[in-house]
């Protein structure tokens, strides 16, 4: 893909329910490996840029986890999947330009590029981790773009759990397939189960982090 200057050598795709913990893990793995080796897409990042844009909404309450973007979820699903029908990947592909091109990552520090990555040339992040994927189609996006490094991360909390963070069922939302999509059909490569009564995230996490050594120490044997 002629926008993106260097490959990662490992893209971990996350999904799970909202308030499952996704951003939660995801930055949590960020933190452990630090922000030179892996940065954080969200696919929602450019779906709410735009549509923050085009309905005159604050960008930064829609990007963080309070009730703000709740309002908006509904109205949110339904304007990104007419802009999904035209084609699948549109979301997808935008959120991996960013991880190269810190221009609409912006000052909300959602990836390390804009920190770490000046410019496009300096980049050389090994790692991945898309936050937020809803649909088989964004799945499949990332695994026919990186059909090596790509493995799928599903974040699993019970409802009552959720509840406590935040969550109540809403008609249209949590039955749709933004919340569906990936229910059924798919074979997880790890589940992480985000409960209090569970293995630590950090037991449960090391083999992933470990994956991610592997792919660094793999790149630096490559670019020597
Ligand atoms: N293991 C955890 N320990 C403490 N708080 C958590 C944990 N997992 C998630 N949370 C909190 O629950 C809320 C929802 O988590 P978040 O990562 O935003 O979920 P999602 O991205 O799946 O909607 C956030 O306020 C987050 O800080
Ligand atoms: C319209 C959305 O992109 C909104 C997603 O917002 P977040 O990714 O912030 O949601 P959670 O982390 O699960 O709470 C969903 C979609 O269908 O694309």
């Amino acid at each position: 893909m002629e926008d993106r200057v260097s490959e990662p050598s490992l893209v971990l795709v996350f999904s799970g329910k909202r308030k499952s913990g996704k951003d939660y893990v995801t930055e949590l793995i960020q933190q452990r490996l630090g922000p030179d080796v892996c940065c954080i897409l969200r696919l929602s990042g450019p779906l709410k840029e735009q549509y923050a844009q085009e309905h005159g909404l604050d960008l930064d309450q829609l990007m963080g986890p309070g009730p703000y973007k709740e309002q908006y979820r509904a109205d949110m699903i339904h304007w990104g999947e007419s802009r999904r029908r035209q084609d699948p990947g549109f979301f997808c592909r935008l959120a991996s330009r960013g991880a190269c091109q810190p221009v609409w990552v912006g000052e909300r520090g959602s990836c390390c590029c804009d920190v770490i990555l000046q410019t496009a040339e300096l980049c050389s992040v090994i790692g991945q981790l898309v936050s937020d994927a809803r649909r088989l189609s964004d799945l499949q996006w990332f695994q026919a773009e990186f059909p090596q490094q790509t493995q799928s991360v599903r974040v699993q909390s019970s409802e009552k759990t959720r509840s406590q963070r935040g969550w109540s069922f809403t008609a249209g939302v949590d039955d749709a397939e933004s919340e569906c999509g990936l229910d059924n059909g798919v074979e997880f490569d790890w589940i992480v189960i985000n409960e209090a009564d569970a293995p630590s995230l950090d037991e449960q996490l090391r083999p992933i982090l470990q994956l991610t050594e592997e792919a660094a120490s793999t790149s630096s044997v490559n670019q020597s």
